[in-house]
């Protein structure tokens, strides 16, 4: 659900930040802020800047411009104020190979003020079969569940998850999910990041498309595909040439390349989209009647966050609302 929250009720808040690596600029001007109990997902291309937020919110890194504040402190250094408050899931796990998984939950258990018992962690990410075996053993999609045990036993009240399934196969992802819904249930301040759409569909509150380190698009999910309007798509016929296609009322025509083949797909934006994506249907319709031609796998849908991403992707912010 997303919670009505102003700045001094985030457990995350980031403000105008820029990031930079020498004369290159990986993050610039990005603000968003995540409440208690609420799943704030960042998404984007490769190298959009995400991983540099997380790292700079986890305290890893100055910010170059802006600010960061987890609890209202700045976690530059991970202050000992803040450590017990926080956790995450970094892409690079920092688990020793040779350790058993017992043995590794019991090492971040030493170091934790109030950890959860041992075997609700390995219950919990269903690594209890797995108590005995070294890390080293672990698949990929299994080392990845052992890390979000590790930050969940210290009972955080903000969790970073920098990627967190990436290697699982969908019903270990699926699981996950529970674990982090449980989280969020309880409480937890929550920043995700992730290249699975469906994730963070699923799971988030609110959730920014980055590109280039900025920040493009921001909202709930059905606020980021609301008024990105319905499609209407065809394969194209054999011999008809898109310059042919009619012009449809409400309607904006693109070509795109689906499975090899060119799609012509009719974009209806506007208030009350199904009512136009309707009217725009019978002229198409009539269209194809005169010329005897079958629409192949004709389709009326609504955008997805995929169609959003993609056009964030491919720069073509014209294509955005409110752009
Ligand atoms: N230590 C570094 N030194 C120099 N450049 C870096 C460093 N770390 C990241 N970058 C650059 O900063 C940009 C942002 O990287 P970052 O890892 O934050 O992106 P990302 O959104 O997490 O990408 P991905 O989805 O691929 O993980 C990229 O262009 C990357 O090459």
């Amino acid at each position: 659900m997303t919670t009505p929250h102003h700045e001094g009720a985030a457990a995350v808040s980031v403000r105008n930040l820029r990031q930079s690596y020498g004369n290159f600029e990986a993050v610039r001007g990005v603000s968003f802020t995540v409440a208690p109990g609420e799943l704030f997902a960042l998404l984007g291309t490769n190298g959009a800047g995400k991983t540099t937020t997380v790292e700079t919110l986890e305290g890893f890194r100055r910010p170059s411009g802006g600010s960061v504040r987890v609890f209202g402190t700045d976690p530059f250094g991970q202050p000992a104020a803040l450590r017990p408050r926080v956790n995450a899931v970094l892409q690079h796990s920092g688990v020793f190979e040779e350790l058993t998984v017992a043995e590794t939950v019991e090492l971040a258990r030493d170091l934790a003020a109030d950890p959860l018992d041992t075997a609700t962690v390995l219950d919990m990410v269903s690594l209890a079969d797995k108590a005995g075996v070294t890390v080293r053993r672990l698949s990929g999609g299994q080392k990845r569940r052992l890390d979000l045990g590790l930050a969940v036993l210290t009972r955080p009240e903000v969790l970073f998850l920098d990627e967190p399934t990436t290697g699982m196969d969908p019903e270990m992802r699926r699981e996950t999910w529970k674990i982090i819904n449980g989280q969020v249930a309880e409480g937890v301040a929550v920043l995700l990041t992730t290249h699975y759409l469906e994730e963070a569909e699923r799971l988030a509150d609110r959730l920014a498309i980055m590109h280039q380190g900025e920040i493009r698009v921001e909202g709930t999910p059905s606020e980021v595909v609301a008024g990105w309007g319905d499609r209407i798509g065809f394969r194209l016929p054999a011999h008809i040439r898109s310059e042919e296609l009619p012009r449809l009322p409400d309607a904006e025509l693109a070509i795109d390349v689906r499975e090899g083949d060119p799609w012509a797909v009719y974009t209806v934006t506007g208030s009350d989209v199904a009512s136009r994506a309707h009217r725009a249907l019978a002229p198409l319709l009539a269209w194809a009647e005169e010329r005897s031609l079958t629409l192949e796998r004709l389709e009326l849908r609504s955008a997805s966050l995929e169609d959003v991403f993609l056009s964030v992707a491919s720069g073509d912010l014209a294509d955005l609302p409110g752009h």
